[in-house]
């Protein structure tokens, strides 16, 4: 292939473009073992990377095992400032970052990096909570007695991350376990390992130990044969896994039999509800950011819109006019805002929805299409009800169906009609609607009047099938450490 054709022929530092795995401060290219990864924009090959499996997985883990002493015995504030040596790295060679995500993944270069630095947000958050891993000290019962409790590194984590945001789903998981002294292997979404294997370049460049760190890479098959390796090594004590519900089953039942700590952040199904009383310029933006954000390719995009009947035909005009005005297109086009979705069955999925959608009644007001091969039109489906795929299914893709509701309780239900619970979404200028909706939805994170809540100072997650645990906040530690409770006796001899 001409490298001078591939988009990363422009980095500034070729060095980020890293294709072996990472294992214990090595480069290891998994002998003839490679897989291809390809632009989503152009189908074109980008790189060639190491296509390992369990027998490597084991190295790796082996390696972090032997690097845990060492890491745990730092003090909090030396890890710490391996880890902003990190963050300021990854700010430096933002530009290279990105160009490399919307190579491998799609999305506009701006929106790169973007995420760029709300992935690096995750390392500097967790740097400085590092410090603040506090234990306690109770009130004995016996003046013999002392009680103490300390919090300690759990251990070697393992972690298991989407190509959707390929920087920011796997800093949200290290940088809490290196921050609490743990070791990880991280095994990056086979669509997206050179934005994992360039943010892991960095972090040698920053400091970090050989086996504290180490990048597994895998094709979609020897995915499945690292993720056993994972699950069923004694040596990995937590396991924080991103992506679908359905993995996430299988994840979860092939760590029982080793009892870890389990890490889940899985699909959604976001209602976003548009009352009567809302301010519906506001609410048609924040619908607008929430649904397209990474060509609507996010866990926590609205999937379904419910809005009141009073306000029904003006929120849906002003929303149909903001989706016209998406430029769809290769990432690196100045404008673009747009990209290509991931791959051939995510279009496919799009095109079953609308197409299901469409067959029972939904009509479209714009949008509704493929363009080429991997892009599909920003689209508005109206009279939408609930007995489409797109009510029950998480769509992933620029879709945007509207439902009507009549009453406040009709929306609640028909938003907590659904095994998940992970981000809703809705607006209304009443403040005793504003408590009582976000006390009624059941699900982890409710954006009231704003259609953007993920940042890292707060506890993203969601509730049912939608995951455990929280990453992100002072909460986002709590999983990396174990609390140790000491007894001392004998203090009165
Ligand atoms: N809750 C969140 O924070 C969050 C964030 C991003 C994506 N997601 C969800 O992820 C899904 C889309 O991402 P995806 O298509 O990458 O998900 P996916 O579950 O197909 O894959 C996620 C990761 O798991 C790996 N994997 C797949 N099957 C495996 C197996 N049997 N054993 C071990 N590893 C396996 C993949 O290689 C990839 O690295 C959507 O449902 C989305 O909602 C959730
Ligand atoms: O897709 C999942 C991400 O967690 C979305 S966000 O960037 O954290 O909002």
């Amino acid at each position: 292939m001409d490298r001078n054709a591939s988009p990363l022929a422009q980095l500034a530092d070729q060095s980020l473009l890293r294709s072996n795995a990472l294992i214990n401060g090595e480069w290891v290219d998994g002998g003839n073992a490679r897989f291809d990864v390809v632009d989503p924009a152009t189908g074109q090959k980008l790189v060639d990377v190491a296509n390992l499996g369990a027998i490597e997985t084991r190295k790796a883990l082996e390696a972090a095992n032997a690097a845990w002493p060492l890491w745990r015995s730092k003090t909090a504030k030396e890890r710490a400032t391996v880890m902003m040596k990190w963050f300021h790295l990854l700010h430096q060679h933002a530009d290279d970052l990105a160009r490399i995500m919307t190579a491998e993944q799609g999305k506009p270069l701006a929106e790169a990096k973007g995420e760029v630095g709300y992935g690096a947000s995750f390392i500097e958050w967790f740097a400085e909570e590092a410090r603040r891993v506090y234990g306690e000290t109770v009130p004995t019962t016996d003046n013999n007695k002392r009680y103490l409790v300390i919090k300690q590194s759990m251990g070697v984590c393992a972690a298991i991350t989407p190509w959707n945001f390929p920087i920011a789903m796997i800093t949200r998981k290290v940088a809490p376990a290196l921050a609490a002294g743990c070791p990880v292997v991280i095994k990056p979404a086979e669509q997206t390992p050179l934005s994992a294997l360039a943010v892991a370049e960095l972090a040698q460049r920053a400091g970090m130990p050989p086996g504290v760190l180490n990048v597994v890479t895998a094709d979609g098959r020897n995915s499945i044969e690292v993720g056993k390796e994972l699950c069923a090594n004694d040596i990995v004590r937590h396991l924080s896994f991103t992506g679908s519900t359905e993995v996430g089953r299988i994840l979860a039942a092939q760590c029982a039999p080793t009892i870890k700590k389990l890490s889940l952040e899985l699909g959604g199904n976001a209602p976003f509800i548009v009352f009567d009383d809302a301010d519906l310029d506001s609410a048609a933006e924040g619908a607008l950011a929430s649904k397209y954000r990474n060509a609507g390719q996010t866990c926590v995009c609205a999937n379904r819109l419910y809005v009141q009947d009073g306000v029904y035909e003006a929120f849906i005009a002003k929303l149909t006019e903001k989706a016209k005005s998406i430029k769809v297109g290769n990432g690196f086009e100045p404008g673009v805002t747009q990209g290509p979705l991931i791959d051939d069955a995510a279009i496919a999925k799009v095109e079953k929805h609308v197409a299901d959608a469409t067959a029972k009644g939904g009509k479209v007001l714009t949008g509704g299409k493929k363009i080429g091969d991997r892009f599909y039109e920003p689209t508005v489906i109206a009279n939408a009800t609930s007995d489409m795929l797109c009510a029950r299914e998480e769509t992933f893709g620029p879709v945007a169906p509207v439902f009507r509701f009549k009453t406040e309780a009709e929306a609640i239900a028909a938003a907590n009609n659904t095994e998940f619970g992970l981000a809703s979404y809705f607006y209304s200028r009443d403040v005793g609607r504003i408590f009582r909706v976000g006390e009624a939805l059941e699900y982890g994170m409710v954006g009231i009047n704003t259609g953007l809540i993920s940042t890292a100072e707060v506890p993203f997650g969601g509730v049912k099938q939608s995951g455990l645990g929280r990453e992100g906040s002072h909460h986002g530690i709590d999983d990396y450490v174990e609390i140790k409770y000491l007894c001392l006796g004998d203090i009165n001899k």
